[in-house]
């Protein structure tokens, strides 16, 4: 089920008006790069992508510009001056989204750029019985009071849980609440302030990926540069067939049978890329068992497996392609496949090389039973 369709209409807010300065990357944390883009862009897209209108972006009053550069052109995003607390920037941009007719709100940090449309389906399902509703996980570690350096008593763990975000609410009780807040100590968070004003606020699964980049060791995990990946498939030749060879349609004797057209050189690229990022294989993504992908061109595979990697924060860097077969000559056909097959990933023809090898007519190729292929992908963070 497509949840992003499914959903009800939501506005978004993501509060990105922090100072960053436990984080230490020399700019507000949300503007540092991570994963390949800017911090805040991750959870932008995320939002926008899982249907969120409009998205609104507390971001610093002086920082104004480049939160609009790290966010992108995007009619549904609109970049507004937070507050000198994380209460004030929500505070200020859910009086921005009032008198819009905005019945759900999703508030979340920008220091979270792990968001995953799962949980945002959990939480705009959960405000339908109530007014609030927050991810949360459970504390797996004992807990002490501490007392001056010491152990002071045993927390009870099992009553607490990790709040994350981002966190749903019904709009106007959350506006309301915030209103009625002003002028107290600051909250942690919004759901204090809803809670405080009496609201219900409901419990859903949380994920460990929404973890907040606080820390400057948090942004030590980041990707590897670079990471490679090798794909093999082999597909049978046989009469009647079509013979389609790295997305090229080849007149021959013979053609490659399978579920889809059996581009045994483009699965090849697929699973390489797949592999690259440990995305599974085109079997995972393309089960053959699935009627859809009956006589399916592999183009589509590929595309959806260049859309991987990019989510992935990586953008294809070449690819090396070998065609083991007896028959045909693939030589004629090289810089025609070289051209599609760059032009389906994205990247100058350059970084797409085709090669191919006979195996003396020994075993099923050389029989000419089959043609097999393997290719070797390099993606680069972006
Ligand atoms: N006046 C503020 C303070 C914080 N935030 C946002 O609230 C989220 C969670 O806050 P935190 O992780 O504490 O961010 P900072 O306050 O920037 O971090 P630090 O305390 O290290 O300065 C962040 O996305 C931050 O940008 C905000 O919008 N407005
Ligand atoms: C809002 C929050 O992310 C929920 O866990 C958390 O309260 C933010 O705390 P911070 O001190 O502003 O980082």
């Amino acid at each position: 089920m497509d949840e992003a369709a499914a959903l009800p209409p939501f506005a978004a807010i993501v509060v990105a008006a922090g100072k960053g300065e436990r984080a230490r990357q020399g700019v507000p944390k949300q503007f540092a790069f991570w994963r390949g883009k800017p911090v805040l862009r991750h959870s932008v897209d995320a939002l926008v992508e899982s249907g969120a209108n409009p998205v609104i972006v507390a971001a610093p009053s002086d920082m104004q510009g480049e939160a609009h550069a790290a966010v992108g052109d995007n009619p549904r995003v609109e970049v507004v001056a937070g507050g000198a607390t994380r209460q004030a920037s929500v505070r200020h941009s859910l009086d921005v989204l009032a008198g819009r007719g905005c019945e759900r709100v999703l508030i979340h940090d920008a220091a979270r750029p792990e968001l995953m449309r799962d949980v945002v389906a959990r939480l705009i399902k959960a405000l339908e019985t109530t007014a609030g509703a927050i991810p949360v996980l459970p504390v797996v570690d004992s807990l002490v009071i501490a007392s001056s350096g010491a152990m002071d008593g045993k927390a009870e763990r099992e009553a607490i849980r990790r709040v994350q975000t981002p966190q749903a609410f019904r709009f106007s009780a959350i506006h309301a609440a915030h209103h009625a807040w002003e002028g107290a100590a600051n909250a942690g968070d919004d759901a204090q302030v809803l809670h405080a004003a009496g609201g219900s606020v409901a419990l859903v699964d949380g994920d460990e990926r929404l973890r907040k980049l606080t820390f400057a060791e948090d942004f030590m995990d980041d990707l590897p540069p670079m990471r490679i990946g090798s794909g093999y498939d082999v597909h049978c030749l046989a009469e009647g067939e079509e013979l389609w060879l790295g997305g090229v349609r080849i007149e021959h004797s013979h053609g490659l049978s399978g579920h889809s057209d059996a581009d045994v050189a483009l699965h090849a690229i697929v699973d390489a890329l797949l592999g690259s990022v440990g995305a599974g294989d085109i079997g995972t993504h393309f089960p053959p068992s699935d009627p859809q992908w009956k006589g399916a061109a592999s183009d589509r595979f590929l595309t959806h497996a260049v859309g991987l990697v990019t989510a992935a924060g990586y953008s294809v860097g070449n690819v090396d392609l070998t065609i083991v077969c007896e028959a045909p000559k693939i030589g004629p056909h090289r810089d025609a496949m070289r051209e599609r097959i760059a032009q389906l990933l994205g990247v100058d023809i350059g970084a797409v090389s085709v090669k191919a090898t006979t195996t003396e007519r020994l075993g099923f190729t050389g029989r000419q039973e089959g043609i097999a292929a393997q290719a070797v992908a390099l993606v680069i963070r972006r």
